[in-house]
């Protein structure tokens, strides 16, 4: 289908082409816009354990967003077989960071086939590097004949999970879905760079005034529950 808008395209004067694709550009910067509809990303932080698969999954079901984890998408990433499955099993079984390239190309793809307007995504960025590179990296693609898709995403704010280590530990030791890093010896590493990478994510979008802090260490449903203020959780993005 693609293939066949292009070889059209081709018989257009290229001066037009070139126009008509750099007009649409200008007029989609900024916008988040996919499909004429503006896309509204919520970022969910916190440390590993504190929560945010399973309350990404209370906002989905009362609230219509799209749930993107990040780790989700580099296991099946992994599980397809993909050149790039042994490196980046190897960095999750170490607890450290897959580069920004693959992660935010999972992502994006995601984003485009996803073809919603609200996404939640879950467990990035994870590092200065993965929020700068999302945030500067404009999403591309050529939706229909006429539409040159251009995203420059950055999210409408952020959660943070908030929890205590010796909770989190607890929590993902008592896991149990057969994953690699959560063993003792992994948790550990991955505390230490949630500590020293993914916190100064948490302060920057902080400095800005956009993260919202979730107590985490309650129960699941008082988690999200919270006095019946799940709506918190969306800041109004219905
Ligand atoms: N508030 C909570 N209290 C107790 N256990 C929880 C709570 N939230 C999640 N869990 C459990 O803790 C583990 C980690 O939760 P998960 O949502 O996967 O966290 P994260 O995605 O932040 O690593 C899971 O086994 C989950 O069922
Ligand atoms: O943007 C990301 C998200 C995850 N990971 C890797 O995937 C692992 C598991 O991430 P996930 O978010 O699934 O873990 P959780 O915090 O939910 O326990 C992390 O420790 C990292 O090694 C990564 O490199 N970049
Ligand atoms: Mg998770």
């Amino acid at each position: 289908m693609r293939g066949g808008l292009v070889a059209s395209a081709r018989l257009l004067p290229r001066p037009l082409v070139r126009w008509f694709l750099q007009r649409r550009a200008q007029l989609d910067i900024n916008e988040n816009m996919l499909g004429g509809k503006k896309v509204k990303i919520i970022f969910v932080l916190g440390g590993p354990g504190s929560g945010k698969g399973t309350q990404c999954s209370n906002i989905v079901e009362h609230f219509g967003f799209i749930h993107l984890s990040a780790g989700e998408l580099l296991r099946a990433e992994i599980n397809s077989g993909s050149e790039n499955g042994t490196m980046i099993d190897t960095i999750i079984k170490e607890g450290k960071i897959v580069p920004s390239e693959i992660t935010i190309k999972l992502l994006q793809e995601a984003i485009i086939k996803g073809g919603n307007d609200k996404y939640i995504i879950d467990g990035f960025p994870r590092n200065e590097e993965n929020r700068a590179v999302f945030e500067s990296v404009q999403l591309q693609t050529l939706v229909t004949y006429f539409q040159l898709l251009q995203i420059n995403i950055s999210p409408e704010f952020v959660l943070f999970f908030d929890c205590s280590e010796e909770e989190m530990e607890r929590r993902l030791l008592g896991r149990n879905q057969g994953r690699s890093d959560d063993n003792i010896e992994t948790i550990r590493k991955r505390f230490k760079v949630f500590v020293e990478s993914s916190l100064p994510v948490i302060e920057y979008y902080e400095s800005k005034g956009m993260v919202k802090k979730i107590d985490a260490t309650k129960p699941a449903p008082e988690v999200f529950e919270d006095d019946g203020k799940r709506m918190k959780f969306t800041n109004g993005i219905t």
